[in-house]
């Protein structure tokens, strides 16, 4: 088992579906896959190396699986994370009732745990406004109570999605004090681009 350093552990949060997995497969491969919905499984991982703050930085990004059923492991995933990235689907709101559910967890078992709010797939709304579920306006507010960032992204389009994962780690050099790289403890990263798609049936 060879361990990369990983800077900072990120995890990715949210109900099922709301498309966290198309949010990490966008922004570490550049692609949106699709066909079929195939929920997560467990979690995922993938490291991606980025250049910020004049230094090399690797964001270790933990995809945790929506489904309820696997709630419990979702908080083994979020223990010592740097950044949460806590998603909705702007066309859903009973998918932000659940951000409201893992802000909970993290500001009672998480403090230091930075947050980020993304409602996702602001492509659907482009054609059809109706089809907006969750008002901007709201989540700012809730966002300015919470001290989160708030953004709207696309999987699909790209929009957004690099931004959220630059603001991470510009977050991580501005405001945390560097302490000891994380070695990723049982995971290969020379493996990843194999464990990540097996993990996401
Ligand atoms: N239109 C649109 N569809 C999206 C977007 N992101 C994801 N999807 C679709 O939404 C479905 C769920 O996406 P996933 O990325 O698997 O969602 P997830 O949150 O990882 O789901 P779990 O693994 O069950 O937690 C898939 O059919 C995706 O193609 C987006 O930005 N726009």
């Amino acid at each position: 088992m060879s361990g990369q350093r990983v800077d900072v552990k990120v995890v990715m949060l949210g109900k099922e579906s709301v498309g966290k997995t198309s949010l990490v497969e966008r922004y570490a491969h550049h692609r949106f896959l699709q066909g079929p919905y195939q929920n997560t499984i467990g979690a995922a991982f993938v490291a991606k190396t980025m250049y910020v703050g004049g230094r090399n930085l690797t964001l270790g990004i933990w995809d945790t699986a929506g489904s309820e059923r696997y709630e419990a492991m979702s908080r083994i995933y979020y223990r010592g994370a740097k950044a949460a990235i806590v998603c909705y689907d702007l066309t859903d709101s009973s998918s932000f009732d659940r951000v409201k559910f893992w802000v909970n967890e993290l500001q009672n078992f998480e403090e230091n745990c930075r947050l980020y709010i993304c409602g996702n797939k602001s492509d659907l709304l482009e054609n059809d406004k109706s089809q907006r579920q969750v008002d901007f306006h709201d989540v700012q507010d809730y966002a300015e109570e919470i001290k989160a960032y708030v953004c709207e992204t696309s999987s699909k389009t790209g929009q957004s999605v690099d931004e959220l994962f630059q603001k991470v780690a510009e977050d991580y050099v501005n405001y945390s004090s560097f302490q000891g790289p994380t070695e990723a403890k049982g995971v290969d990263l020379n493996q990843k681009r194999e464990a990540y798609p097996c993990c996401h049936h």
